[in-house]
């Protein structure tokens, strides 16, 4: 097993970064960016292409320059250092292995650049090649592995070098969706067991709500929210950040009372009770339920009533597309055991459970 070192924390603090457009114009990615990672914590950032997730993973990493900013590992800045002296370990989407070379080669490869003895190297190989459970593996060559053990090489070769800080730019996403899952949870394992410090990129909310402390949404350059898992999906801050993390039927409602420690919530024409916002929420907000918190009732007695459009079978879950005036409403439930089901066509009550339902600013709806 690879000895565990004194995790580092991470600072990224105010962060400029463009990129050369042409004709002397430039693309500014990330302006004024900022992120804060305890030691041995695992951040995510997650976002859609292009929102520059790439950019700070490399910016860090040292394979981009940046205009402005500072980036510490604990008190020690590597903003200006080359990329082989900020103590950093990066694992991408490509794996990045040389073929003709061995999996210990390829292990071994920073080690013998850095001229450590035969000794040293044959160790530290190992103690690599065990942690990610390859330590039988080291005479093959990377083409004689599957996809996630040429992924897990590339890991060991990462922390061969016991690295303050490790950086996962999308690695899983070569992977079948079955392995995918099982390396995710190889690599959580892993990380919490060497309390390496980690900051992990991807675009799919189910990756980064199973692996991370903490995740930070991020849209075009910009971190909209960060928190833990559960509180972005629960208590999302825009209507971005909600729909990039799940499926959420939206309602534009009113706040007009306060009842028993509940707000009184008028949403399509009907009265509901939610959760007491804060004091400063405006009276126009947005009512989020999210499908698995919409159940479908008996017509007569229930809030809303409508007909399901759409019935879509996925195996454990069955989803409901269920119109309602203008609006079309997603409901969830799971497909066994579950004795209120509905056909296309048919007439359904929609009710909500009220507890969960999470009031934004109505100008949290974004462009
Ligand atoms: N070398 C480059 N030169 C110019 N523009 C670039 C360069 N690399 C990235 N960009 C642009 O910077 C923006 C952010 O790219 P980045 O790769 O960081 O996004 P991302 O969130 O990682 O996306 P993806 O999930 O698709 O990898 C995009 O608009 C992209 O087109």
């Amino acid at each position: 097993m690879v000895q565990t070192a004194s995790a580092k924390s991470l600072s990224i603090r105010n962060l400029d970064k463009s990129y050369p457009l042409g004709g002397g114009r430039r693309l500014p990615v990330v302006t004024d960016f900022n992120l804060e990672l305890a030691p041995g914590e695992f951040v995510t950032l997650l976002g859609p292409s292009g929102c520059g997730k790439t950019t700070v993973l490399r910016t860090l990493a040292g394979l981009e320059d940046f205009e402005t900013g500072e980036i510490l590992l604990d008190t020690r800045s590597i903003a200006r250092l080359p990329t082989h002296n900020r103590r950093i370990g990066l694992v991408f989407q490509n794996y990045a292995l040389f073929p003709h070379m061995t999996v210990f080669d390829n292990v071994a490869y920073s080690l013998k650049l850095r001229r450590e003895s035969r000794e040293k190297i044959q160790q530290e190989v190992q103690a690599a090649l065990a942690s990610v459970g390859l330590a039988e593996h080291g005479a093959r060559l990377p083409g004689q592995l599957s996809g996630g053990q040429q992924q897990r090489v590339a890991v060991a070769r990462a922390l061969v070098m016991h690295p303050d800080l490790l950086l996962f730019d999308e690695p899983l996403s070569n992977l079948d969706a079955k392995l995918r899952v099982q390396v995710r949870s190889e690599l959580r394992r892993l990380q919490k067991q060497l309390g390496t410090t980690a900051l992990f990129v991807t675009h799919d909310q189910e990756e980064a709500m199973s692996l991370s402390d903490r995740i930070a949404v991020m849209q075009s350059g910009k971190i909209e929210q960060i928190g833990p898992p559960e509180e972005i999906y629960a208590r999302p801050a825009t209507l971005f950040v909600a729909q990039f993390v799940g499926k959420v039927n939206a309602f534009s409602s009113t706040i007009v009372g306060e009842e028993d420690g509940k707000a009184v919530v008028e949403l399509m024409g009907k009265t509901i009770r939610t959760p007491l916002p804060s004091a400063d929420m405006p009276k126009n907000v947005l009512a989020l339920a999210r499908p698995e918190a919409t159940i479908l009732q008996d017509p007569q007695h229930s809030l809303l009533a409508g007909i399901v459009e759409e019935r879509e079978y996925l195996g454990a879950l069955i989803e409901y597309r269920i119109r309602v005036g203008d609006t079309l409403v997603t409901a969830v439930r799971v497909a066994l055991g579950d004795t209120m089901q509905a056909r296309e066509g048919d007439h359904v009550g929609i009710g909500f459970l009220e507890e969960t339902i999470h009031l934004l600013p109505e100008t949290k709806r974004g462009a």
